[in-house]
């Protein structure tokens, strides 16, 4: 569990966390979204003690990240992909990391074998490509088997297959029943791995919703050969609705509410469906106003 109360970020000129705060909570994956300079990073690195807050704190596990007494093992975060030393060889990289924590060198294995680098594990870090780099970032995050775990931006640059590999893992850690804060600007990827969203705008909470819930039909189209009476029925309903010929486009109504009373009406249904948003629609309807360097639409 990570829980952000009333947490603010001030730096001269700008003001990057604003009395944000949210919950995050175990066996899901919660997204975290926003434009750029929404606040993403300056608040991972607050959870994680790298920056200290202007106001408002952080608890991960119930404690502030400073306070817990082994870290890896609590918390596990990927935050820059390229913190290996190029000349080190990734074995001894997270070897280095399980010896200055008091982690076993099984587990350095194990988790070689989670992250696909078992065959590279003699390789130094700097001959790596980004993906490569992003899992090893990622094997280092799990070296301490952690209840929590942050990733911000994991699937920066990866190719499809590395994006299909994050998704799943996430996904998988979410299921044993770990704590998952994934930060993105890739809204379709999110709207696949998260299950619960997070959304900032300029340092400040704009949504904090499950996915299901942010794509939930907006839209009903319906189209029938009695559209004029059926469009009738429903605004006599309270929905609102646009006719194109034969083509219903209804809002305020559930398909399951037109479908009854096209039903009632005896209008005979050509098609019914339910319009899911898409989450980049849904996204850019909700931060339209907290778009800080957007083209002007
Ligand atoms: N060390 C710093 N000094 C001054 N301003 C900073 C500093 N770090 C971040 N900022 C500013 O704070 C705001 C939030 O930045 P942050 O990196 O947290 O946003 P983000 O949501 O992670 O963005 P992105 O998606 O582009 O990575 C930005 O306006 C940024 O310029």
């Amino acid at each position: 569990m990570i829980e952000v109360r009333g947490i603010s970020k001030r730096y001269r000129e700008v003001t990057a966390v604003d009395g944000l705060s949210f919950q995050v909570r175990p066996g899901v994956v919660t997204g975290f979204l926003g434009p750029n300079g929404a606040g993403k990073t300056t608040t991972m690195r607050m959870i994680l003690g790298l920056d200290a807050p202007s106001g408002g704190d952080a608890l991960v596990l119930g404690v502030r990240y400073a306070t817990l007494s082994a870290p890896m093992r609590a918390v596990g975060a990927l935050l820059d992909a390229g913190a290996a030393h190029p000349r080190r060889t990734v074995r001894n990289h997270l070897v280095c990391l399980a010896d200055s924590n008091g982690i076993s060198r099984r587990r350095v294995d194990e988790v070689l074998g989670l992250a696909g680098l078992a065959s590279v594990a003699g390789r130094r870090a700097g001959t790596f490509s980004l993906g490569m780099r992003q899992r090893l970032g990622i094997a280092a995050a799990l070296l301490g088997d952690p209840a929590v775990l942050i990733f911000d931006e994991p699937v920066n640059g990866l190719d499809p297959e590395g994006i299909l590999w994050i998704r799943t893992l996430m996904r998988d850690l979410a299921a044993e029943g770990r704590t998952v804060l994934v930060s993105s600007h890739l809204m379709s990827e999110m709207a696949l791995t998260a299950d619960h969203l997070v959304m900032i705008g300029r340092g400040r909470l704009i949504a904090d919703t499950s996915t299901e819930e942010v794509l939930r039909a907006r839209e009903v189209l319906a189209r029938t050969p009695d559209a004029r009476r059926l469009a009738r029925a429903l605004t006599a309903m309270g929905a609102q609705v646009r006719l194109d010929g034969e083509e219903l486009t209804v809002t305020g109504a559930t398909p399951e509410e037109v479908g009854r009373l096209a039903a009632a009406e005896g209008a005979v249904l050509h098609e019914l469906t339910a319009r899911r948003t898409s989450l980049e629609d849904a996204f850019m309807e909700l931060t339209r106003a907290d778009v800080e360097f957007g083209a002007a639409r």
